[in-house]
């Protein structure tokens, strides 16, 4: 599935594939590797102009190539240049070998590299193709740079971190900036790689886009571009039933909060009628505190059988705060032909038993989304996050083919999949959104989007997007109330 260009993510097994595919059509690399390395030292000069000294430190690999080539062109520029290499540069093969030799001088060895003040560090030591965590000369370096506090300029990636995962491989650098080339990698986006990135910068060497095309799977970054065409769900002119009519499941007398937190992110998201479901014991709290969202009571299987009849409820969120873990088991398996935002305790609930769940909602289009974070999601597929192989990208994409459902997989690098293999990482969210009560604030806002009719994986791709927004409109030390009323409008 092509994605558009500057929101799509490529793995670094596409980028081979991408690579070979340039060369086939009779690009040549070296004159990629050109653009590269040129980017990089046009980057150092740019964002280090008064550098006393540029040290390039070059890998094995294609990496140290574009080391070699950043090298040659800073010196060009006039710039002091130390150039310090992992291994004897007479092993460097094909480009990055004629790189080598572009520039022209003997190199040091890394483990002579003694970083001083004023030094700007190019770190070309490993890119896409590091396979096993760094040796430990490289991670001695990494911690005499990091002890300096010397500026890092990262070359593709911060050497140690995994572009496919984002997770370090032993030791990584912490860059001030990286430049890659094309498109970002997933280890640009996912935690913590994306801290350690610094500022990152997407450098077009010259690959034509119908190459990238090819080879572009669904995965990109979390944005209006995956709903457009669907906002006008939303339209705030339109009837309120046409609006969309969610409902959501009150815990007991004494846990009510998060279900009125969903209901409340609901009705300011754009569902035109918001109906809290309680048992008769939560009746009176819940009574007490609501306005604008209206108030049923379902105190068992049979109440909500018979509230079923009535079709024009869209949408459901179970789970905030709910507690009767048996009864939440019920109620998610009645609402198997609807669509349902499942949380918390409504996730929990299937712990022993998840296929169950995914069985009752395999049939037809999607229309379960579940909102794990950490925890939840372990309690649910507890082997594929066991298994150390997988990204954050390719756990919740596993989930979500196994469950028939979208998996919104929560965290400051929250991942949205689809069951069809579309995938996003979304990365608007403020580090105050870990607040309590803003999972129920975002179950809220996807349910509201589902009960509107828009499909469940634009819903809960545009559901994580609005809430991250929120948070940051909403400013440090929010509280879930005032997440609610940041919400703002979907962009058409
Ligand atoms: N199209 C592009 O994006 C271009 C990217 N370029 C650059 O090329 C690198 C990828 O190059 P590659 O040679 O495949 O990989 P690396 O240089 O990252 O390293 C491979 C090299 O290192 C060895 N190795 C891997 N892990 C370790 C380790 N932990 N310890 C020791 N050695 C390790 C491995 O065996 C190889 O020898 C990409 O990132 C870009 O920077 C090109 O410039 C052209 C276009
Ligand atoms: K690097």
């Amino acid at each position: 599935m092509p994605v558009d260009r500057d929101d799509s993510i490529i793995t670094p097994a596409e980028m081979s594939a991408i690579d070979r595919d340039a060369a086939l059509s009779g690009i040549d690399s070296f004159r990629l590797m050109t653009s590269a390395g040129t980017a990089v030292s046009a980057a150092a000069l740019r964002l280090y102009p008064q550098a006393l000294r540029f040290v390039v430190l070059c890998g094995p690999g294609n990496n140290g190539g574009d080391g070699y080539i950043a090298a040659a062109a800073l010196h060009a520029s006039g710039a002091q240049v130390a150039v310090h290499a992992l291994g004897d540069p007479a092993h460097l093969k094909g480009d990055a070998a004629r790189a080598c030799a572009g520039w022209g001088h003997a190199g040091e060895p890394l483990a002579k590299y003694r970083p001083r003040p004023g030094d700007i560090v190019i770190d070309a030591l490993f890119g896409a193709g590091l396979s096993r965590a760094v040796p430990d000369e490289v991670a001695a370096v990494m911690r005499a740079v990091g002890s300096e506090q010397l500026p890092v300029i990262a070359v593709d990636l911060p050497s140690g971190v995994d572009g496919r995962t984002g997770q370090v491989l032993g030791e990584s650098f912490h860059a001030s900036h990286t430049v890659t080339f094309m498109a970002r990698k997933p280890g640009h986006l996912l935690l913590p790689g994306r801290t350690l990135c610094g500022s990152l910068e997407v450098f077009d060497i010259g690959i034509p886009q119908r190459i990238l095309a090819a080879h572009t799977s669904g995965l990109s970054e979390n944005g209006p571009h995956l709903w457009a065409g669907q906002a006008h769900a939303l339209d705030p002119s339109a009837h309120k039933f046409k609006r969309g009519h969610l409902a959501v499941f009150s815990g007991g007398p004494l846990a009510t909060g998060a279900a009125r937190l969903s209901a409340a992110a609901g009705l300011k998201a754009g569902a035109g009628l918001v109906t809290l479901a309680s048992a008769s014991a939560a009746l009176d709290a819940n009574a007490a505190h609501l306005t604008a969202v209206m108030l049923k009571e379902i105190g068992d299987a049979g109440a909500l059988a018979r509230w079923l009849a009535d079709k024009r409820i869209g949408a459901f969120v179970l789970g905030p705060g709910f507690g009767d873990l048996e009864t939440a088991r019920q109620y998610a398996l009645l609402l198997n032909d609807r669509a349902l935002v499942l949380d918390a305790d409504g996730i929990t609930a299937f712990k022993d038993d998840p296929s169950l769940l995914f069985e009752a909602y395999a049939q037809g289009e999607t229309h379960l989304v579940m909102t794990p974070h950490d925890g939840e999601f372990a309690r649910l597929f507890p082997d594929i996050d066991a298994d150390p192989t997988l990204s954050k990208v390719d756990r919740a994409i596993a989930a979500a083919k196994r469950s028939h459902a979208v998996i919104v997989y929560k965290g400051a690098d929250t991942v949205i999949a689809s069951p069809d293999g579309r995938a996003a990482i979304n990365t608007n969210a403020p580090p105050w959104l870990a607040t309590a009560g803003s999972g129920d604030t975002l179950a809220g806002i996807i349910g509201a989007h589902l009960a509107q009719g828009m499909p469940a994986f634009e819903a809960a791709a545009a559901g994580v997007w609005r809430h991250g927004r929120a948070g940051a409109k909403a400013g440090e030390g929010l509280t879930a109330e005032d997440l609610a009323a940041a919400i703002e409008p979907l962009p058409a």
